[in-house]
């Protein structure tokens, strides 16, 4: 039986409005203490803003929040800190040309010595299993590190709730497993946590309790142990989320290259990127290539090579439909009949403050011409809007109002209207960094489901993720790239876990190819 007292937060009726829309509405919460609690639910559904107001950067229109028992008002992060509620978010905040004891000083409210920081965060990381070097350059290392400074950080305040938003998207999976070794320590210090996951199988292996929001309500609570991830997905979705079917792929042996990358080798831009060493990679007609990794590997680098985000002297390093392209902008790969998804959705993949219809505009008009400008450059509006529409209704966007600024969208509905604004195009090649990245089980579904098709219909789909699962789900071979160099693609039928593991810490393809296939 629960006591008021063994909860550590109580939410009640907590309502944030933007417009007409109700983000979160009327919202139920209770985490008692030395829990894990999940907090689930689709893309939209409201989990960023109800963890925006528990932690002061959004003010709520209504309800009220009990900190162990007492009414409290957290206006302001400081406040949260100051009352023991700490969060990791989604997003890094740190600084590259600083140490991590210097960025976490930053954080800091009183004038220790760096020294002392230095020392307090080099043992606490080590007594939790996440070990750091606190002298390091945060520029100089790996995204999983990074997120240790991030834990330590929020850890060294001492906070009584640690509010986690999706910690493991950016992380291995040996990464993530040392976070829920740290987490289970946390929670048998009596520490409470806050979890916000798309990843269902983590859920249940971590979290004593969930609660599911849809639609900005909470639609139900559960224990996510007793749960499979498909009846979590249906609790979060309304509906059962249809499985993704990958069909084989016909004839590719005799199938034309459609995109084609060779010899390409770049020296690093800045002191903090990754050089790319000799990579060649060919995706033909029909397929689609996986590109796993590490995080920080040359993923970057060669998504900006490839696209055109980064010219290259050499113009047959990329070639697009039997067509040097390494020295062409990314306009000119574009009307070669390509299409291109970078990983960074806001600023990258979107102009944030225009609206969707702006936004789809602004990367079609070059290739997409006579369908959205008359004679003189007259902008079709009525075009414009149907295609937005389509689109929207293609990849199911959830937004408030008709045509909001992209901003405004939650990530995941943002996501998904960018890869449906370059599928809708039926592009020859398709090159997507990290397609479902924040996306919900059931979108994240369309979205696989969608390039599968897309390939099978005659285009060249090349996929880097950092979520294996979805590799080994979509791909008809998966290449790795560690330290700037990739591997050569190991057909989906001869892939194994562990075969892609070992290649994403460096081991040598020679020795893997010797690795036994599971039992
Ligand atoms: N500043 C804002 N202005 C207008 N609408 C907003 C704003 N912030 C969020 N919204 C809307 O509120 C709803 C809830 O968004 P929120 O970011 O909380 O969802 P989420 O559950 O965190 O989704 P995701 O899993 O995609 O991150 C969405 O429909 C979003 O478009």
């Amino acid at each position: 039986m629960e006591t008021s007292n063994a909860n550590l937060l109580e939410v009640r009726g907590l309502t944030k409005t933007f417009g007409t829309l109700k983000a979160c509405d009327n919202i139920d919460l209770t985490i008692a203490k030395g829990e894990i609690h999940a907090l689930l639910g689709e893309n939209g559904a409201g989990k960023s803003t109800l963890v925006k107001m528990l932690f002061g950067t959004l003010e709520p229109n209504a309800g009220e929040i009990r900190w162990d028992g007492q009414p409290v008002r957290i206006a302001n992060p400081h406040a949260a800190r100051k009352l023991g509620i700490g969060m990791v978010f989604q997003h890094f905040s740190l600084f590259d040309a600083l140490s991590a004891a210097e960025n976490i000083a930053l954080s800091l409210d009183d004038k220790t010595p760096i020294s002392t920081i230095a020392a307090k965060a080099k043992a606490l990381s080590y007594s939790y299993g996440l070990p750091l070097d606190p002298y390091s350059l945060v520029g100089d290392l790996s995204v999983g590190e990074r997120q240790r400074i991030e834990i330590i950080r929020c850890l060294l305040q001492a906070p009584e709730l640690i509010i986690l938003d999706e910690p493991t998207a950016v992380l291995t999976p040996q990464e993530a497993d040392k976070l829920f070794e740290t987490l289970e320590r946390l929670r048998s210090e009596g520490k409470s946590i806050l979890y916000i996951s798309h990843r269902l199988e983590e859920v249940k292996r971590m979290c004593d309790r969930a609660t599911v929001l849809r639609h900005g309500k909470v639609v139900g609570h559960c224990d996510p142990r007793k749960e499979t991830a498909a009846s979590l997905a249906r609790m979060m979705v309304g509906s059962e989320v249809q499985a993704v079917v990958r069909s084989p792929a016909e004839g590719s042996d005799r199938a034309a290259v459609l995109l084609q990358v060779k010899n390409l080798s770049r020296t690093p831009a800045t002191p903090f990127s990754i050089p790319l060493r000799n990579v060649n990679l060919e995706v033909k007609a029909g397929e689609v290539i996986g590109v796993a990794g590490v995080a920080g590997n040359g993923q970057g680098e060669f998504f900006e090579a490839v696209s055109g985000e980064v010219r290259q002297a050499a113009a047959g390093t990329v070639r697009i439909r039997g067509k040097d392209a390494g020295n062409l902008s990314i306009t000119g790969r574009r009307l070669l009949g390509a299409a291109f998804v970078p990983e960074e959705r806001l600023g990258h993949g979107a102009a944030p403050r225009m609206k969707l219809s702006e936004n789809l505009l602004l990367s079609r008009y070059a290739t997409d011409r006579k369908a959205f400008l008359g004679a003189a450059g007259v902008i079709h509006d009525g075009a414009v809007a149907s295609a937005s529409q389509r689109i929207v209704q293609a990849m199911d966007v959830r937004k408030s109002g008709t045509d909001p600024e992209a901003a405004s969208l939650s990530g995941g509905n943002l996501q998904k209207f960018i890869i449906g604004r370059e599928l809708d195009r039926q592009p020859a090649v398709m090159v997507v960094n990290q397609p479902t990245w924040g996306v919900d089980a059931g979108a994240a579904a369309r979205i696989r489901q969608s390039l599968i098709e897309l390939a099978r219909s005659g285009s060249a789909v090349l996929v880097i993720s950092q979520d294996l699962d979805e590799l080994f789900e979509i791909s008809d071979a998966i290449a790795v790239m560690h330290n700037g160099e990739m591997s050569k693609p190991i057909p989906i039928a001869e892939a194994t876990l562990e075969k892609i593991g070992l290649l994403m810490g460096g081991a040598e393809p020679g020795h893997v190819e010797h690795v036994a296939e599971p039992a």
